[in-house]
């Protein structure tokens, strides 16, 4: 059986079938740094976590790319209140990011580009745009002509007639650039500089760019014209998302992404959860406050990622106190089972554990129905039922050793039950102690060492010094970076 994923595009389940045979090219819509992560997005980045790593865990090498948005009004009015910068609030929160996803054990995106650091690609898009009549620039500001794409509103399902009979009068007299625009419809892909805002030279004048444009830049400038998955949260469909589609597709005539996958909210009384809105708990809150509903103990970050698994990733989900203690006390199980071995392989006379411990057997039941479930657009829920099974066998077996008893289910049985446990949790990133959580520091040349290698080869190879370029490519081999050369003279790579 294949493996089968949900696809917003089509809205069915459908194979995953990849542009080139397994090799998945991701790429998941980041924050925009003026505040603490909260809860939405550790839903968002565990979500999406696990998919990255079970289909790493299927044989897949994931080249997975997420953003950080750093230029943003809210940023802008962020900075203001802080009496700081746009630059220094970014750089405050994108160091708060990487300190609360590695406590909660999610793995390093390949490359983190930022809307700062990919100016020229957000350029050279709108120019392209406005070549082809995609877009027109207005006062200092350039418009996407959105009735020119015909396929507007395919992702998101909605009719541009439709909208506007309900909301075109709101939407022209509350948008400030309305009477720029060709068309109430249109959005802003270059924003004129406003007095003492941060602003970048560009053809159009001094300004900066929107924020759709940005995440199309950045999948062209990384990966080419087309990806095979692209995530984000459910509230980007419309029309983050359309809006890329829209800017990409006119200026390639290729999908931007095969498959759209969207994960469901994070709720407060039935309300997003979200900065704007300021109903939000920070993971940081979570984590480090001792809880009176957990008899003032602290939230472990595996019960957090735990809880986010027990949901179906589509779905709605709210944070209720019950919810927490039941997370909390299902991690117990599961972490009891994950210690069985250090606690109970002397008594059970089992060889040493090497560090690298041996793989599961691939044809278990276990493995089986977890495949099963996992392969059926990441069931989560399904998965961790599983888990449950194996960790309660441990958990009475561990009872029984403790007490001084004997079990009599053989020692074999056990470490492979044990191998098994170990193995699926690792895939949805359950990690007890003594085994560190592992993120671990990436290995070989950094993600801008590469680029500034393509960018090398590809001067080489315009000028004809082939040996230059295969050398280069050779040697990116030999650090384990495989380059692939897309149409259009794009280069993209994936760490093997
Ligand atoms: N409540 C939530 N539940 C699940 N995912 C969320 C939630 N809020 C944000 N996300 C996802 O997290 C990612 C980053 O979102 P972003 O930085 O825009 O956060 P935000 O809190 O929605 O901000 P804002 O309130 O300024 O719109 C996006 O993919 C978004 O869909
Ligand atoms: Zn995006």
């Amino acid at each position: 059986m294949s493996l089968r994923l949900y696809n917003s595009l089509s809205r069915q389940k459908e194979p995953l079938v990849t542009a080139e045979p397994n090799i998945v090219k991701m790429y998941c819509c980041g924050v925009t740094v003026y505040d603490y992560c909260h809860l939405g997005h550790a839903r968002s980045y565990i979500v999406w976590d696990v998919v990255r790593r079970y289909l790493m865990w299927r044989g897949y090498k994931v080249r997975y790319v997420q953003n950080f948005t750093d230029i943003d009004d809210k940023i802008l009015r962020r900075a203001r209140e802080e009496h700081s910068t746009m630059e220094a609030v970014s750089e405050k929160y994108i160091q708060a990011y990487f300190e609360d996803m590695a406590r909660l054990n999610i793995l390093p995106a390949d490359e983190y580009p930022r809307a700062t650091h990919t100016l020229d690609g957000i350029k050279r898009l709108i120019h392209e745009l406005e070549q082809q009549g995609m877009a027109y620039a207005a006062a200092g500001d350039v418009y996407y002509s959105v009735r020119k794409f015909t396929d507007y509103g395919k992702l998101s399902g909605r009719k541009l007639e439709e909208m506007q009979a309900g909301a075109s009068g709101r939407v022209e007299s509350s948008d400030p650039e309305a009477s720029k625009k060709q068309d109430p419809f249109d959005f802003a892909l270059w924003k004129a500089a406003k007095p003492d805002e941060p602003a970048w030279e560009s053809d159009w004048g001094k300004g900066r760019p929107g924020w759709h444009i940005e995440c199309s830049a950045m999948v062209r400038d990384r990966f080419g014209d087309s990806i095979d998955i692209h995530t984000g949260g459910a509230d980007l469909v419309f029309p983050h998302h359309e809006n890329e589609i829209a800017q990409s597709e006119a200026v390639t005539g290729k999908p931007l992404s095969r498959y759209w996958m969207h994960n469901g909210m994070v709720n407060v009384d039935g309300e997003k959860m979200s900065k704007s809105l300021g109903n939000f708990t920070t993971i940081r809150q979570l984590l480090d406050n001792p809880l009176p509903i957990l008899n003032d103990t602290t939230f472990d970050p595996m019960a957090l990622r735990l809880f986010v698994l027990q949901a179906q990733y589509r779905k709605p989900l709210d944070f209720t106190d019950e919810a927490i203690q039941a997370a909390q006390h299902s991690w117990v199980t599961i972490r009891e089972g994950l210690l069985f071995g250090w606690n109970h392989g002397p008594q059970l006379n089992w060889p040493d554990l090497p560090p690298d411990l041996p793989k599961a057997p691939a044809e278990s039941e276990a493995i089986d129905q977890f495949r099963r479930a996992m392969d059926d657009d990441f069931n989560t829920p399904e998965g961790l039922a599983v888990l449950f099974e194996l960790a309660k066998t441990l958990k009475r077996n561990g009872n029984i050793l403790k007490h001084g008893g004997q079990t009599d289910t053989p020692s074999e049985n056990l470490y492979q039950t044990w191998l098994c446990l170990r193995e699926l949790a690792g895939v949805l990133g359950l990690v007890a102690p003594p085994e560190i959580p592992s993120v671990q520091p990436q290995t070989g040349p950094s993600a801008e060492e590469i680029e500034a290698l393509i960018t090398r080869r590809q001067s080489a190879r315009e000028s004809k010094d082939f040996a230059t370029a295969d050398q280069i490519r050779d040697e990116l081999k030999a650090q384990g970076i495989q380059l692939i050369d897309q149409p259009g003279g794009v280069t993209s790579w994936i760490r093997e």
